[in-house]
């Protein structure tokens, strides 16, 4: 690669800056002579649409970031809306179940129990070393809501860092996509003989601890600058080492703390809308989740600390949540439950179990229904109805991933509540029409957030992500509609404008990391906030 050095003004100091410089055309006679890059954007944007099964089109943009990933990122910019479902939920859901099928050349790093106690020396066969500043780790144990598909989970790490260099302009180079083979309790793909993991059931917790002791010490010593992003573990674990690594290592929960991120800020702007029609405020606001896994006990968690912030106690903040998981109502008279339920535990309640979702509504009286909980249809016709009576704009998101595991889809939500309900869903779904008016449904997915996150902690350079810094990227994204989306009452910006978006809330991040002192660029403290975002905007990268 050629570097240029580019003379950069930082706080009146001038500086070099390395910038990387595209390779060079190839040598001419080495391609046809009418070969321009736009022109073949769009040859390419013809071949993905002359694919009539959506996993084909993956594998054709899979192979096409392969071979020349300025064009596929290109695409992927021009086609957010169009790309975003394939690279990304519902199809990399049908990509991880056959990726052991449709495998043709690794990408990433896959560091098995077999490498345990020379995990540095696998990680330093990494090619681009120096350059590493962000890795998507799973271990494939709960992907999406498919469960445990051990090694097959790599496409998500994948998938994610595609959006993270789309939606926020990280450097394709400084990108590692981490999959842990820890053994499988899929049965199913321990019997496939293409199956490319270990051939092995998971291994005992203590053993996985170990293992994760070891693979977070070697990554931080091998990758100085690297921020460490956890997806799709199993529930325990996810809480476990979320809560082991995150004072000592740049890291967060994706499934935790981003989803709790953008859950709140579509919340808030639902909220908003909700009230125009009601006129209820904040503290009017009850919030049923059906699952209280990773995914919704993070929601919980970060809703309770905004309800905090603005001045509830903690304990009319938690008044403010019922969950429910697969017992039905999670109560402490109910018996002993795990250990990440509790806080959201009722203690008012203490009258049979209570398992029909319907009957539970009629008891909450919810204003928000929100779905984690992978269950298909379980928003049926009879809950919509019931929360569309209890509430003049139901607020429903059906977070469940990939699409096929929504907890309702959107014509249903539109259909069975008049037009009125607030709807927001993990995967995306069409838009659809009413009365004459066109309603547009919110994807409610930490896509919107951990690409600005983790902008701006890398451009930070924390040594922690704190939880000030995850409540600033929901802030910055639930403040960055714009009026023609409020006025189309749009919970979540277009996804087109997602690198604006990202750079606004990489800015706010980066605040928020100088606030809590955990910020290691601290030149960035001296700059304006609009010097801030030209900074942010000027380091992202460009296909
Ligand atoms: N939109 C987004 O951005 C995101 C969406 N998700 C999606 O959320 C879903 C859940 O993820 P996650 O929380 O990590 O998964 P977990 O496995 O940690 O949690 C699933 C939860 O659903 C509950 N559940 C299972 N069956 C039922 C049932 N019949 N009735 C009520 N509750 C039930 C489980 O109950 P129990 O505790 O009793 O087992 C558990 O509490 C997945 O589909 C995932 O794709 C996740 C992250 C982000
Ligand atoms: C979106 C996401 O992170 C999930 O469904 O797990
Ligand atoms: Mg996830």
């Amino acid at each position: 690669m050629t570097i240029v050095l580019n003379p950069v003004w930082i706080n009146g100091v001038q500086k070099l800056k390395v910038v990387p410089q595209p390779p060079p055309r190839p040598a001419r006679g080495l391609l046809p002579p009418a070969m321009d890059e736009a022109t073949h954007t769009v040859r390419c944007l013809r071949q993905l649409r002359s694919k009539d099964k959506n996993i084909e089109k993956y594998i054709y943009l899979t192979q096409l970031k392969d071979a020349d990933h300025r064009t596929f990122y290109k695409l992927c910019l021009d086609n957010m809306s169009e790309i975003t479902p394939i690279i990304y939920t519902p199809t990399v859901g049908d990509a991880c179940l056959q990726f052991s099928h449709i495998f043709r050349r690794p990408e990433g790093l896959y560091i098995s129990i077999k490498d345990k106690g020379q995990i540095g020396k696998i990680l330093r066969n990494w090619p681009r070393i120096d350059e590493g500043r962000i890795a998507v780790v799973t271990d494939g144990s709960r992907i999406l809501g498919l469960g445990d598909l051990g090694l097959n989970g790599m496409p998500i790490s994948i998938g994610k860092l595609s959006l993270y260099v789309a939606g926020a302009g990280i450097r394709p180079s400084s990108t590692i996509p981490i999959c842990l083979d820890l053994g499988t309790n899929n049965e199913q793909f321990l019997a496939d003989p293409l199956y490319l993991g270990l051939r092995q059931t998971r291994v005992p917790r203590e053993e996985m601890t170990e293992f994760m002791e070891e693979f977070m010490h070697e990554m931080s010593t091998i990758f100085p600058n690297l921020l460490v992003q956890f997806e799709d573990f199993s529930t325990d674990a996810a809480f476990t080492y979320l809560d082991r690594f995150r004072q000592r290592y740049p890291l967060f929960n994706d499934d935790i703390q981003g989803t709790g991120a953008v859950v709140l800020s579509g919340f808030l702007n639902a909220a908003r809308l909700a009230s125009q029609a009601a006129g209820k405020e904040l503290e009017d606001q009850r919030i049923l989740f059906l699952g209280a896994g990773s995914a919704g006990v993070g929601v919980a968690t970060q809703l309770t600390s905004f309800f905090k912030m603005q001045g509830m106690s903690e304990e009319e903040a938690r008044k403010r949540i019922w969950l429910v998981d697969s017992q039905g109502l999670i109560y402490d008279e109910r018996g002993p439950m795990a250990e990440h339920k509790k806080q959201f535990s009722r203690q008012d309640y203490s009258g049979p179990p209570m398992k029909n979702l319907t009957e539970i509504i009629e008891y909450v009286k919810p204003t928000a229904l929100l779905g984690l909980s992978t269950i298909k249809g379980a928003f049926n016709q009879s809950v919509i109805e019931t929360m569309s009576r209890l509430n003049a704009r139901p607020i429903i998101f059906s977070l469940s991933n990939p699409v096929q595991l929504s907890e309702c889809e959107f014509h249903e939500a539109v259909q069975w509540s008049a037009g009125r309900v607030i709807f927001a869903s993990g995967s995306p779904f069409p838009e659809q029409t009413h009365d004459g008016r066109t309603l547009y449904p919110g994807q409610g997915n930490n896509m919107y957030v951990f690409p600005g996150l983790g902008l701006g902690a890398i451009l930070s350079r924390a040594s922690a992500v704190t939880d000030s810094m995850v409540e600033a990227s929901s802030l910055g994204l639930a403040d960055a509609l714009t009026p023609e989306e409020r006025a189309q009452d749009l919970i979540y910006p277009r996804i087109e404008r997602i690198r604006e978006i990202s750079a606004q809330i990489a800015c706010k991040v980066i605040r928020a990391a100088q606030r809590a002192g955990v910020d290691r660029t601290v030149e960035l403290r001296e700059l304006w906030d609009d010097q801030l975002l030209d900074w942010v905007k000027a380091k992202m990268w460009m296909p």
